[in-house]
């Protein structure tokens, strides 16, 4: 038994709805659509404009901004006097350094796995320096992506980056969110929190920032260096009281999260920055969206908030694909399905108010044999309990098979779904996403794989990358951009 022709075609218009999501949220790009240069002036998102001819200083910390910082410098290059960045180690590699960037710009390469070290803490000292002593004429450009905490390392006075990592590891472990996560790093640091902007000051600060935090948080996202900092003061404290990590952290962290915040700052500490989002998860669903518009589909985004156990979430699509299948095929009353659709709906943050939307828009497909592609976005997340090897993405494929496989969707259409971090890598695997369709299950069964076996053990990726070769998996590479993950779900007439 084989993947037949049709579904591996199907596969690869999705692959193609994916890559027109990636392309769009690609940080050289957003930051070309952000900057507008002419005459030695910039304007900003057509927000603000800035004369350029003085001198410019650049400084970076996250997965994204290496890319950002070479669009910048091919922008106004020639105004900068000095860039310093931040970024995780083996980036640099991957991209081709002009002999007049590496003069300008100084590049730390650190935080493997995204914990914060000796390089993170040298390139932020240096960082601090530089910013420290700005002037009133000077402006200064702060590049932020997703892993920014971690590449952004200054703890607070009297603290060691080892008592540091230790809380936010026994944090991480214990569950906490990202929010909760970046309240305590926050507190624990000298630069974090809106503190970096008041070092900064009087200079004109310009922070661009990519969101990898569901809901574009700005003072969440790398912890808000640039933004105020709207913490209550006992943040920290309830906190570790929720996840009763108290006896277990070094007394100089638990006196830290004690001291009062900074929260009482005024607006006008902030009056000379200006923090602009420039990408976001919605900003890549949306291309999706006009990419498969533009290939004959009817589409909606359903939300770009999902978030979860993985295993729970592919589990709702599994559900949303066989109400859809059945209101796209069926021609009698759909009420009752509204009702599991707004069940559902509920369950993957979808906006209830959209369901009657959602149903306008299949009862459309099923009049003019349209085929339907829904798109959503967020970041899920995994217990690991197994011994398997996988990510959040892969895993929520394999729980969608699983749940698809108890009965056919449907004899009318051909249903496909993909999961895929915007980053090109899930989990600590090869991998970006993988993709599911009908004949999945029979296929695997023929192979003597049983999907829920590699399920129960967290085993997603082996079990895509045995499923027929690899053919189901989204295999990229590094993208060098993240802005969470994307999840696409379409319903072709045969
Ligand atoms: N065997 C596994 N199966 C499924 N998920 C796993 C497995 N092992 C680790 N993970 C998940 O992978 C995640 C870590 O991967 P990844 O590096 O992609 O996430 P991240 O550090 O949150 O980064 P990003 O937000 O940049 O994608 C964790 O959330 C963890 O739960
Ligand atoms: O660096 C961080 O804090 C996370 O990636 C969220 O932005």
């Amino acid at each position: 038994m084989f993947i037949s022709r049709e579904t591996m075609s199907l596969i690869n218009e999705i692959r193609l709805i994916y890559k027109a999501a990636v392309d769009a949220v690609r940080p050289g790009f957003l930051v070309n659509q952000a900057i507008n240069y002419s005459d030695n002036v910039v304007h900003i998102q057509g927000e603000l404009e800035l004369a350029v001819d003085r001198n410019c200083h650049v400084i970076g910390f996250g997965k994204a901004v290496l890319a950002m910082a070479l669009q910048i410098d091919k922008i106004i290059g020639q105004h900068i006097v000095k860039g310093v960045i931040s970024i995780p180690h083996g980036v640099a590699a991957q991209y081709s350094l002009p002999d007049q960037f590496l003069n300008r710009y100084t590049i730390y390469e650190g935080a493997v796995d995204n914990i914060p070290d000796e390089s993170s803490l040298k390139a932020t000292k240096e960082i601090e320096n530089m910013i420290a002593n700005l002037k009133n004429d000077d402006l200064l450009f702060v590049l932020v992506s997703g892993g920014g905490s971690a590449l952004l390392a200054s703890p607070a006075e009297g603290l060691s980056l080892d008592e540091k990592k230790k809380t936010i590891n026994l944090l991480s472990k214990s569950g906490a969110n990202i929010q909760e996560l970046n309240s305590v790093r926050k507190k624990l640091s000298r630069i974090k929190g809106g503190k970096l902007a008041q070092l900064s000051y009087p200079a004109t600060t310009i922070a661009l920032i990519l969101s990898d935090v569901i809901g574009d948080p700005l003072d969440v996202i790398a912890s808000g260096p640039t933004v105020k900092n709207k913490d209550p003061a006992n943040i920290g404290l309830d906190i570790i009281q929720k996840y009763q990590l108290g006896n277990q952290l070094p007394t100089r962290v638990v006196e830290c999260l004690s001291s009062p915040t900074t929260s009482n700052l005024d607006d006008t500490t902030f009056s000379h920055v200006h923090n602009f989002l420039i990408g976001s998860n919605l900003s890549a669903l949306q291309a999706a969206e006009a990419y498969a518009n533009q290939t004959g589909f009817t589409t909606a985004i359903l939300s770009d908030r999902i978030n979860g156990e993985a295993k729970e979430i592919g589990l709702q699509f599994a559900r949303l694909a066989r109400l859809f299948a059945q209101m796209m095929t069926m021609s009698n009353d759909q009420h009752e399905k509204m009702e599991e659709l707004s069940v559902t709906a509920e369950n993957l943050h979808i906006d209830p108010r959209y369901c009657c939307t959602l149903e306008r828009l299949v009862r459309s497909c099923r009049n003019v044999r349209k085929n339907l592609c829904l798109i959503g976005g967020g970041e899920t997340t995994v217990s690991v309990r197994g011994e398997g090897l996988g990510g959040r993405n892969q895993e929520m494929v394999l729980s969608y098979l699983v749940e698809t496989a108890v009965e056919a969707c449907s004899d009318e259409l051909d249903i496909v779904f993909l999961s895929a971090g915007t980053d090109g890598i899930d989990g600590p695997t090869a991998a970006a996403g993988a993709f599911s369709c009908q004949s999945q299950f029979a296929l695997a069964q023929a192979q003597g794989l049983n999907p829920r076996t590699y399920l129960d053990n967290n085993d997603s990726y082996n079990f895509f990358n045995l499923l027929q070769q690899g053919k189901y998996h989204l295999i990229t590479g590094p993208s060098g951009t993240n802005v969470m993950d994307i999840h696409v779900l379409c319903f072709y007439w045969k």
